[in-house]
């Protein structure tokens, strides 16, 4: 069979499957069903983990499975996992499949890091022999030192973590299922992991599950975006992570923005036009409040926010200003924050050299700010607006702060950012100093 036939070969085929779970409103509602009468009376409802789900996997693929909580997402993977039946439908999967489904499983808390080693090698097949031959890669890969002779049961979580990845991934799987379980290593250890997967495992069908998008965003080739039990997008992982966190968006904030929206030029900007920008919450805002911030659009290259953003992207910020005074001199800032609240960075007109803004009581003004997405790690980051009034950055009254307005999702495609950003080596050198 030549190359190419075999990277095509479909592993993982799932046809119309369906999970069904009955739910009961009270626990002795379900002794009440089972004794009825002829067994008609119902007591329960039905809710759908999953409802007529199909999919095809290739080999070598790996395929991101995203979605809010309670979306289907780990009953999909118990279901190709073979740990899990479904209630309906018909699941093919070709080859040897392991899977970081709850840590645990294949795993005796009771035995010692080494034993359980032999434990999970016995049940995929291995003879104790082929198991020494891979012991001191798996051994080095977990790096938890003497602890792999202490029982299971005394691990951290993270330490069981990185035991239970490198084994396996040792044990050869055709199919490597990855749950959110990774995701309690720390951060050194996700790469490590990411970098194994991505280098070693380039025949291996993966199967991820995280709320990770950087992950998605460097590791998959494609992805599905679960939502109540049903597969509801599926295609490249930006265009994933892009349906995915805009609908979270539109959950989370009650986003007005609708998808088509023409670029503006100033003259254009009417009340009619406005009234698609989103709404910025009253109790988000503070200060003297005798100007404030009213309504926003965040515009990335020229369009909507698609959901992630990235290093050189150009952002332009616009919000309108409702002023009941004449200002003289404004200055207007804006922080970006990450989701602990640290300050990462931000600016404002006067230390960016622009002076003598003035604002007008009663009227109405869009104040539109253009920065570009520096090159910062990637996770969340939350847009904070700022309105004062003065001519000195450190003297001057707050008019307006606008907290949290809008939520930056940070990916850094094909990119590691070791800290909070990179700073180049800008020069190395090697010195011999003998023999
Ligand atoms: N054993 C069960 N009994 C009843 N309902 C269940 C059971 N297991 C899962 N569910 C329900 O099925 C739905 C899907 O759950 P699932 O764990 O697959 O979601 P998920 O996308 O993996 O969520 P998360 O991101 O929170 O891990 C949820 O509504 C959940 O409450």
């Amino acid at each position: 069979m030549g190359g190419s036939i075999v990277e095509q070969e479909i592993v993982i085929k799932a046809n119309n499957i369906s999970k069904i779970y009955k739910l009961y409103a009270k626990p002795e509602d379900r002794i009440k069903e089972a004794f009825s009468v002829f067994g008609t009376k119902e007591y329960h409802k039905d809710h759908f983990a999953l409802k007529n789900v199909s999919l095809e996997i290739k080999r070598g693929e790996t395929v991101g499975i995203i979605g809010k909580n309670g979306s289907g997402k780990s009953t999909l993977l118990k279901i190709l996992a073979d740990v899990l039946s479904p209630t309906n439908g018909t699941v093919f999967v070709h080859g040897k499949v392991t899977s970081l489904l709850e840590l645990g499983a294949g795993f005796n808390p009771e035995y010692s890091g080494i034993e359980n080693i032999y434990l999970n090698g016995t049940i995929m097949g291995y003879s104790k022999e082929q198991m020494n031959g891979k012991m001191k890669s798996i051994l080095d890969f977990a790096d938890i030192g003497e602890y792999v002779h202490q029982s299971v049961k005394t691990y951290s979580s993270g330490m069981f973590a990185r035991l239970a990845f490198s084994v396996m991934v040792h044990l050869d799987p055709d199919i490597l299922i990855v749950d959110e379980a990774l995701s309690v290593g720390d951060i050194f250890f996700q790469q490590k992991c990411n970098m194994y997967m991505k280098n070693n495992m380039k025949n291996t069908t993966k199967l991820l599950v995280t709320h990770d998008m950087n992950s998605i965003a460097n590791l998959a080739d494609r992805c599905f975006v679960l939502d109540k039990g049903q597969v509801v997008f599926q295609g490249e992982p930006l265009e994933s992570i892009e349906y995915y966190i805009k609908s979270l968006h539109t959950e989370t904030f009650g986003s007005t923005v609708k998808d088509e929206v023409n670029i503006l030029s100033n003259a254009d900007k009417t009340s009619e036009i406005l009234a698609s920008w989103n709404e910025v919450d009253r109790d988000k805002l503070g200060g003297a409040l005798e100007v404030r911030i009213d309504k926003y659009l965040i515009e990335v290259n020229d369009e909507l926010y698609k959901g992630y953003i990235q290093e050189g992207d150009e952002i332009s910020i616009q919000f309108s200003v409702v002023t009941e005074k004449d200002i003289d001199s404004a200055i207007f800032g804006y922080i970006i924050s990450d989701k602990f609240g640290n300050n990462i960075f931000g600016e404002n007109t006067v230390t960016s050299g622009f002076k003598s803004l003035i604002l007008k009581k009663n009227k109405s003004i869009v104040v539109t700010m253009q920065i570009a997405w520096p090159e910062i790690k990637e996770g969340e980051y939350f847009l904070t607006l700022g309105i004062g009034e003065g001519e000195h950055e450190l003297q001057h009254i707050i008019q307006c702060w606008a907290h949290n307005v809008h939520k930056f999702d940070c990916i850094t495609p094909k990119k590691t950012i070791h800290c909070l950003f990179n700073n180049k080596i800008k020069d190395v050198q090697l010195l011999e100093i003998g023999t």
